[in-house]
């Protein structure tokens, strides 16, 4: 392969609710296609994530259990995490992930639980409701739609620099309210959808992994990886 890439996949081995991490297959996928080869390394408790290291970073959704762990954990790895997304690295953060790279997230019980607030988004907590089934987004910027299912609590609410993946097309996203899904900063992508989401939905796969290609390897040019067909079904 003419191409190689670093990918750490966060608490890998913690957060992976509804086979989330079929993500990095579907990654692997395309980037066998686009003559890439991925080095998948899971950073979990107590590992270093050094953004020098790494060219993509996937972070999966969990329960309410393991975000309490990963939540303390994860400090320890908020100043990396944090440069590795203001230098443009790409990053896909799913449901608990997502919630992670906020600055909080209320769980079911109504406790607290920090994220790194590297992102600007804070996650409010449901009565005894969750938002649960299929949903369709569109977005707004390149007209591209997206499929997946969302299961969770949280009701995330954007802030600053955070435009979403996508508005509602049919479901509930963010918070059942203001109609946003998601939410993307800079190279990071952050979703409630299940499914995997790359799986059924391999335009953000190939967006994702060019990022990564065009920030690693800014002297080549990837117009053929670009073009790269997306099949309707994975
Ligand atoms: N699927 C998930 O990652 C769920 C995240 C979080 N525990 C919630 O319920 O909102």
């Amino acid at each position: 392969m003419t191409y190689e890439l670093n990918v750490a996949h966060l608490y890998g081995d913690l957060m992976n609710t509804y086979g989330d991490v079929g993500n990095i297959l579907a990654l692997n996928y395309y980037a066998k296609q686009m003559d890439v080869k991925l080095n998948v390394k899971v950073v979990s408790l107590d590992q270093d994530f050094k953004a020098a290291d790494y060219d993509l970073a996937f972070f999966g959704g969990g329960q309410d259990f393991e975000q309490v762990i990963v939540s303390k954990d994860i400090q320890t790895k908020k100043k990396e995490l944090t440069d590795f997304i203001e230098d443009g690295g790409p990053v896909l953060a799913i449901c608990g992930g997502f919630q992670l790279l906020g600055h909080y997230y209320v769980d079911a019980k109504g406790d607290k639980i920090p994220g790194i607030g590297a992102l600007d988004h804070y996650t409010l907590s449901q009565d005894n409701h969750r938002f649960i089934g299929d949903i369709v987004i569109k977005n707004a910027d390149n007209g591209e739609t997206y499929h997946g299912f969302e299961n969770h609590q949280g009701r995330t609410f954007l802030g600053k620099g955070e435009s979403p993946l996508g508005n509602v097309v049919q479901g509930k996203g963010n918070n059942g309210e203001d109609g946003t899904e998601g939410a993307i900063y800079k190279n990071v992508y952050c979703s409630y959808f299940h499914g995997p989401i790359l799986t059924r939905n391999g335009n953000l796969a190939k967006r994702l992994l060019v990022a990564a290609l065009k920030r690693s390897y800014p002297d080549a040019d990837f117009a053929e990886q670009e073009a790269l067909p997306v099949p309707a079904t994975f």
